[in-house]
């Protein structure tokens, strides 16, 4: 039976909140889409979306059933996992979903806290900062899917939901447990849907997680959920394990990358002075059937336990261009499509050990493997582990690393793979 159950908008981003749960000592698995049966056991369930840039209806409608299987399986509190940085569109998706979840839960209100520090997002008067960059300066404006051009999560939040959105500033964090959890009571006393909470270093997210100990629903970035397994420990629910331990797998090793970001970006640059690189021009071919024939003749000879990299990432102009011919959202789906068949590929072809860089670009690969439940590893960067799944046509299964675009040292794709 879960302790906690998690709901994530996508699939790198689940893995991250994974990450952080298992860190904690809690035994973690991420389920596909919404479950459609009996949950895995595990301390704590999460289970992944591809919600961030779906219909806002869609993306209500598959959160709350997920909610409902977590709520029926056992869970004793709700996770609303979202981005670091707060990627959405001035319609959502993440104030609907969290106004469906606080009305499902009759929470009557939630914190909202996207700062991860140890990825330099922090949450400073209610401004999202990207290391020393408000979010708007930071490269996230250039998002293909949701640029992120203001970084006052107050306004921000308050534009994706009819409710009041407050603010709980540093100076109320750092004053500890008690002050917060007082801070967020009178905000909805006061009528408030939602606090925004500052956090700038991770003491101040343990601060939070004990603070909100008690709310049925807590919404966030994954660093929000630091000091959750802590919460459950002290409450005699969670016992001391080992919970990173994965059965080993045999295979060769290859990285797929379909981020954007500034992060991946620098990681493909450092890889392909490393690795066999294969750098899909899209704009030149926007066809998902010549760039899989390309990729699948490039690889021929090239499989082994030396990683291949395989990427479609292109800079801001040539995304924008790309967009600019077939629609943003018809980009996005033609370069999904052909890493995710590329990703069957070389699946057919052995590979077991499988880097993905990029929420929706994961979202795609797993989907199109047919991975229904991901038991989550050790850690490979903060924000990044291991994962094992089982293969339609394969128990021993496949390891998997969905990174998140913008995580990851600029050397991911040779220390992914080291040891
Ligand atoms: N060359 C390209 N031209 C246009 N779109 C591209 C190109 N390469 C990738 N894309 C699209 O850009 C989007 C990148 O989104 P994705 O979620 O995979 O990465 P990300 O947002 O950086 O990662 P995360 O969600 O983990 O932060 C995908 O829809 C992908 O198909
Ligand atoms: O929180 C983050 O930045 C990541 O887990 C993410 O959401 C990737 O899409």
């Amino acid at each position: 039976m879960p302790l906690l159950g998690c709901i994530a908008d996508d699939f790198t981003g689940a893995t991250d909140l994974a990450n952080t749960l298992v860190k904690g000592g809690m035994s973690a698995v991420q389920v596909i889409g919404v479950p459609d049966g009996p949950l895995p056991e595990a301390d704590a369930v999460i289970v992944a979306l591809k919600s961030r840039t779906a219909p806002v209806a869609e993306a209500v409608r598959d959160s709350l059933a997920a909610c409902d299987a977590l709520l029926a399986a056992g869970a004793r509190q709700i996770f609303f996992k979202y981005c670091s940085t707060f990627d959405s569109t001035p319609e959502g998706n993440i104030g609907p979903v969290a106004d469906a979840l606080v009305r499902r839960l009759d929470a009557g209100f939630a914190l909202a806290c996207p700062a991860f520090p140890t990825n330099g997002r922090t949450v400073y008067q209610g401004h999202l900062f990207v290391g020393a960059a408000l979010l708007s300066e930071s490269g996230m404006e250039n998002h293909p899917l949701t640029p992120m051009r203001d970084a006052n999560l107050v306004r921000v939040l308050g534009a994706q939901t009819d409710g009041a959105v407050g603010l709980v500033p540093f100076a109320t964090v750092a004053r500890g447990t008690a002050e917060t959890r007082r801070a967020m009571t009178r905000l909805k006393e006061s009528g408030r849907r939602y606090a925004i909470v500052d956090a700038i270093t991770d003491a101040h997210l343990l601060t939070i997680g004990e603070a909100a100990a008690q709310h049925p629903l807590i919404t966030g970035g994954s660093g929000v959920a630091l000091g959750l397994p802590a919460n459950f420990r002290a409450a005699g629910l969670l016992p001391e394990r080992d919970a990173a331990a994965l059965p080993p797998v045999a295979g060769h090793a290859a990285v797929l990358a379909g981020s954007c970001s500034r992060a991946t970006l620098g990681q493909i640059g450092f890889a392909r002075d490393h690795l066999p690189t294969l750098e899909l021009d899209v704009l030149t071919t926007p066809d998902a059937d010549a760039l899989q024939r390309q990729a699948l003749d490039w690889m021929d000879g090239k499989l082994g336990d030396m990683p291949v990299l395989i990427a479609a990432s292109a800079p801001p102009d040539k995304v924008a261009a790309l967009q600019q011919r077939l629609g943003r959202d018809a980009a996005g789906a033609l370069v999904e499509e052909t890493l995710a068949g590329i990703a069957a590929a070389l699946v057919a072809r052995g590979v077991r050990r499988l880097v993905v860089a990029g929420g929706e670009t994961s979202g795609a690969v797993v989907s199109r493997l047919g991975v229904r439940s991901l038991r989550i590893g050790p850690e490979i960067d903060p924000g990044v582990p291991w994962t094992q799944a089982e293969l339609p046509d394969d128990a021993s299964g496949i390891h998997l690393a969905l990174k998140s675009g913008n995580f990851g040292a600029r050397d991911f794709f040779l220390k992914a793979f080291d040891g």
